[in-house]
């Protein structure tokens, strides 16, 4: 036996120990396993079979209402040192966590089964890839995970041929909110979490794995672990360029890796493939470039609001083999939510809809479904190598002030605008919603260290005889005076990735200014669109003034990291600000 399998054997062993679950069940991944499972959640009512005609083999599951969202006051990073957790993240000694989580795992498993789910984030041959063994007593994690990662045998003979994998020990415990916590430990690569059975809490390959941990790993071995979606753009000439993007958690990453281009454009020859929706792990290839790929098998999207007009794609791939997560019914057992025609019958939670108890659907209600069954899905997903990276992008939910894209001068630039990232917040986290909220490269929940390390880990890509992927900052969510989004966004999307690419490939000039780049008037094509008159203007607007006000916000921001902040970053903002504050005043005095 190699000595690998005997690490996973002993741990395996020693976890069953504390836990005292009554029986162990190594998974294999394969459908006779998954439809076991099925049976048996069927039985206990964990999960509810939906109507056969239109949705074959979907399932919904109902979470305790009180866990129905990540949970980031009970998220902590276990580093021996507080400084390399950083400001940006909850901090716990190793030995203390360790004995709290050891505490509550302790017996916690008598009378159910322990599942031994090995598994591969990437595809099974890239050097990209990394795997891990999450133990798990929730049978709903192991559907999830067989749908969410390449797992099962082939991804247990990778881990017992290369040695390292990332150890992710969860419970559903008592689902007791008091009794919760989600433990990093980035520099003994593993994971526990206890007490919530909800995705991105629980699916330890994801958020916990294929971020914080892989992020931290990432800093070590000279690549990058990010929160982003990828894209491949085919133009009309049948070259694709590939694109990714950060957005925070339910700003719009699903909806823009499966845009459906506008008639007009899809006429023309323009088309978008998936690569992914969630998670980008990138590394500079021999030549230069970044090489992308998606660590995820299959997509753990936000169901409210994916339509047939916003997100067709989204909605195919949905009626058949998937599950529901916290959706309403309708009167013929179908899943709902808002923002679908026809009417809920059942909320969230099995009750009789009944508006006065809120949404039918939870605002973070989400679908599980494996990746190949989406139209757009893109065949260099699979590449061990991954696809090259023509373009970055930044994004959040900013109701003023950024405009609808703007482009970064050079990569410190870029890095800039990404650290700068505010979203006002959403669903996807308990806590309020719509309060703005610093969120650099919407990896605020996410980043598995020290942000002034992560800074200083992308400023080190520029290096002599790279080519860097140009990077810009989108915002589809600029609002009127009226208190309604401007911009028409998801397939019109495309119209700003067109720019984009157009610039990469030297087609368009753009106009300077202070904040950086912006399109010239015209370039941006809007035949086709009803957009009120000053429309476009005001999604390009510059308010200096307004501008100088969040650059000074952000500059405490990093100041609040210390000395550990890059000088770099820094400089680079003051050099902004330094042309900012004149510029406002000269505008307050024209005005004056
Ligand atoms: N106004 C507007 N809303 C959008 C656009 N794209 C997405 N949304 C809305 O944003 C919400 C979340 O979108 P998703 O694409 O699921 O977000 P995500 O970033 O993939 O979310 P996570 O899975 O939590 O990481 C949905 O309510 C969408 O309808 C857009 O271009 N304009
Ligand atoms: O992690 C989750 O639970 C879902 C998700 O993608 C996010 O919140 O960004
Ligand atoms: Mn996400």
């Amino acid at each position: 036996m190699s000595s690998q399998l005997s690490s996973l054997n002993q741990w395996v062993e020693d976890v069953a120990r504390l836990t005292q679950a009554d029986r162990v069940q190594w998974c294999n991944g394969s459908e006779a396993e998954a439809a076991e499972l099925r049976k048996l959640m069927l039985a206990s009512g964990d999960l509810i079979a939906l109507n056969p005609d239109t949705h074959p083999d979907c399932y919904l599951h109902r979470s305790s209402p009180s866990d129905v969202a990540r949970v980031e006051h009970l998220t902590f990073v276990c580093t021996e040192q507080e400084i390399d957790a950083g400001p940006n993240n909850h901090w716990m000694a190793p030995a203390a966590a360790h004995a709290k989580m050891d505490a509550l795992f302790e017996g916690c498993m008598k009378g159910r089964t322990l599942y031994v789910v090995p598994y591969c984030m990437g595809p099974i041959d890239s050097p990209l890839s990394r795997c891990g063994v999450e133990i798990t007593d929730s049978p709903y994690v192991v559907l999830n995970m067989g749908l969410m990662t390449r797992m099962g045998a082939d991804a247990q003979a990778r881990i017992e041929r290369e040695g390292t994998f990332v150890k992710g020990l969860h419970s559903t415990g008592e689902l007791d909110p008091e009794r919760r916590f989600i433990m990093h430990f980035p520099q003994e690569l593993s994971i526990k979490s206890y007490g919530s059975g909800y995705g991105g809490n629980a699916l330890l390959g994801k958020k916990c794995h294929a971020l914080r941990i892989a992020s931290y790993q990432a800093r070590q071995e000279g690549w990058l672990a990010e929160h982003m979606l990828i894209l491949g753009l085919q133009n009309p000439k049948g070259e694709t360029h590939y694109i990714a993007a950060a957005f925070p958690s339910a700003c719009g990453k699903t909806n823009l890796a499966m845009l459906i281009p506008p008639e007009g454009y899809r006429q023309e020859g323009w088309k978008i493939w998936t690569v992914g929706d969630d998670i980008c792990w990138m590394k500079p290839g021999e030549d230069g470039r970044l090489w992308a790929i998606n660590p995820e098998a299959g997509f753990f999207g936000v169901a409210p609001g994916t339509s047939a007009k916003t997100n067709p794609n989204a909605l195919e791939m949905l009626n058949r083999d998937a599950i529901f997560t916290n959706v309403g019914l309708t009167a013929d057992n179908q899943p709902w939510w808002e923002g679908l025609p026809g009417e809920p019958a059942f909320d969230w939670q099995g009750r009789p809809y009944d508006p006065a108890n809120g949404p039918a659907a939870h605002p973070n209600a989400r679908f599980t479904v494996g990746a190949k069954q989406c139209a757009s899905w893109s065949h260099q997903a699979e590449a061990a190598h991954g696809v090259p990276i023509s373009a970055i992008v930044f994004g959040g939910r900013r109701e003023s002030l950024l405009p609808l894209v703007l482009e970064a001068r050079d990569w410190t630039h870029g890095v800039m605008l990404g650290a700068a990232m505010g979203s006002e917040t959403t669903a996807a986290a308990t806590g309020a919603v719509g309060v703005l909220r610093r969120d650099p490269m919407a990896m605020k929940p996410f980043c598995g260290y020290n942000f002034a390390d992560y800074f200083a880990h992308w400023l080190s890509f520029d290096q002599p005889g790279v080519s860097l992927p140009r990077v810009f900052h989108v915002n589809w969510f600029r609002k009127g005076s009226d208190g309604k989004f401007i911009w028409p966004g998801f397939g019109d999307n495309l119209r700003v990735l067109e720019w984009m690419i157009g610039r990469v490939e030297g087609q368009f000039e753009a106009k300077d200014t202070l904040i950086g780049r912006l399109p010239k008037s015209g370039d941006i094509r809007t035949e086709g669109l009803t957009l009120p008159a000053a429309a476009m203007a005001t999604l390009f607007e510059v308010d200096e003034a307004r501008w100088d006000a969040e650059y000074q916000a952000f500059g405490e921001y990093l100041a609040s990291f210390g000395e550990r902040m890059p000088a770099k970053l820094v400089d680079e903002l003051n050099a902004i600000r330094a042309r900012l504050k004149p510029a406002a005043d000269l505008r307050k005095a024209a005005n004056g």
